[in-house]
């Protein structure tokens, strides 16, 4: 890193979070010590029913300490299912909850944590970085409910990327731009502090390093490693400080449109950094250092090619939104609106309504 005389240190709070990561190729190897290391000794594994033959992969490698197999996780956490996973931890007298998967069984597995306080071990095998946050989310009558609660950070990660080798190239690249997001919003945030900007930078750069080589070869296991490091990072950074515009507008295209996770941060990423680059130098020249800078286009602009020349969609008419529904997102993500480096409320609904229109036409940020 390049120092200058003109380079100032400001005033921070940093808060460490409490959680252990073991990270490596064939790490998966020491589960056994970790969940002793958790003083734990009755696990219920989690998962989707799309990966259920890993959840029981791991249950075989539990032997005696696996108390049983929930394998019905499914996207945004609904109650009903949070609420049976809880009755099966308590009906089988387990003890530590070990989650396998992407977002949507960390998510699963920190409902369970909020109610009963069981500790997490997670096993993540995709990019979300939901691992790393104490930010929970559960469904409930259609509406989605989001918090922070130190209770719900996983205690212990295992990191270990030839559990992502089987993640379709599609989603690996989506689900690397959903990482990178958090870390490019980490990188304006109001409560930001240095050691998160170093780690959203170098974050952004692994990801942005992986994705083409993913791309080329899915199996490639330095390039799976490379990415799951970045989401390390960048999900750390959605633990630690605060998101902006561009996680409320997935937001609320997630949950008011039903619209895929990564898919609309993919999509969302490039408008939403468009629309705040003047407000955030700082931030905008971190991220296009850390994306290569290449041709001298703008941060905004290096991410769109990012997304774009790896196959994955920068459009939201290609992700399944309707034109005519433009009108009432845009009211919706003005109606609450919260801290974002370039003030935005009801006053600027227009030019979040321009964003929207760019992002459904997929136009290449300036
Ligand atoms: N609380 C938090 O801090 C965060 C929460 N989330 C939440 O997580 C959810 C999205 O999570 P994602 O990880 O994007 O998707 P996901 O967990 O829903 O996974 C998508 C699909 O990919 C499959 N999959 C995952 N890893 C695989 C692998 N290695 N091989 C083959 N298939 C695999 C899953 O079984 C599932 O069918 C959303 O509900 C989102 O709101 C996302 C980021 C942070
Ligand atoms: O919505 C949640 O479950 C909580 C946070 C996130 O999903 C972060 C994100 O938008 O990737």
């Amino acid at each position: 890193m390049q120092h200058n005389k003109e380079h100032k240190v400001r005033d921070f709070i940093y808060n460490g979070q409490p959680s252990r990561v073991v990270f490596g190729a064939g790490s998966l190897a020491h589960l056994e010590r970790e969940i002793d290391l958790l003083g734990a000794r009755r696990a219920l594994i989690l998962s989707t029913p799309e990966q259920s033959q890993q959840a029981q992969m791991v249950a075989d490698r539990l032997a005696s300490r696996a108390a049983g197999i929930f394998p019905r996780a499914v996207m945004h956490v609904p109650i009903e299912t949070a609420r049976e996973a809880r009755e099966l931890a308590q009906k089988l007298g387990a003890d530590c909850a070990v989650a396998i998967g992407g977002g949507s069984t960390t998510g699963l597995g920190k409902a369970i944590a909020m109610e009963s306080g069981l500790p997490i071990l997670a096993i993540p095998t995709t990019y979300a970085g939901s691992e790393m946050t104490p930010i929970y989310g559960i469904t409930e009558a259609g509406l989605k409910k989001t918090g922070r609660d130190s209770r719900v950070l996983p205690r212990t990660v295992i990191y270990d990327p030839e559990l992502t080798l089987t993640l379709p190239v599609g989603m690996s690249v989506t689900s690397g731009m959903n990482a990178i997001a958090h870390a490019a919003e980490g990188l304006y945030a109001q409560d930001s502090n240095p050691v998160m900007d170093l780690m959203a930078e170098e974050g952004i750069r692994a990801i942005a390093q992986a994705l083409p080589a993913i791309r080329r070869q899915s199996d490639d296991l330095e390039g799976r490693t490379n990415a799951l490091y970045g989401a390390w990072l960048c999900g750390s950074v959605l633990g630690n400080v605060g998101m902006a515009l561009h996680h409320k507008l997935c937001h609320t295209l997630g949950g008011s449109f039903n619209l895929p996770h990564a898919e609309v941060h993919t999509v969302i990423l490039p408008q939403a950094i468009a629309f705040n680059a003047d407000a955030a130098p700082q931030a905008m020249a971190r991220i296009g250092r850390a994306l290569g800078g290449q041709g001298g286009a703008s941060a905004a602009a290096g991410l769109f090619d990012l997304a774009c020349d790896n196959g994955a969609p920068v459009s939201l008419r290609d992700i399944g939104m309707k034109e005519s529904e433009l009108d009432r997102a845009a009211d919706i993500a003005v109606s609450n609106p919260y801290w974002n480096p370039r003030p935005f409320g009801v006053a600027q609904r227009g030019e979040i309504r321009q964003l929207l229109q760019n992002a459904f036409e997929g136009i290449r940020p300036a």
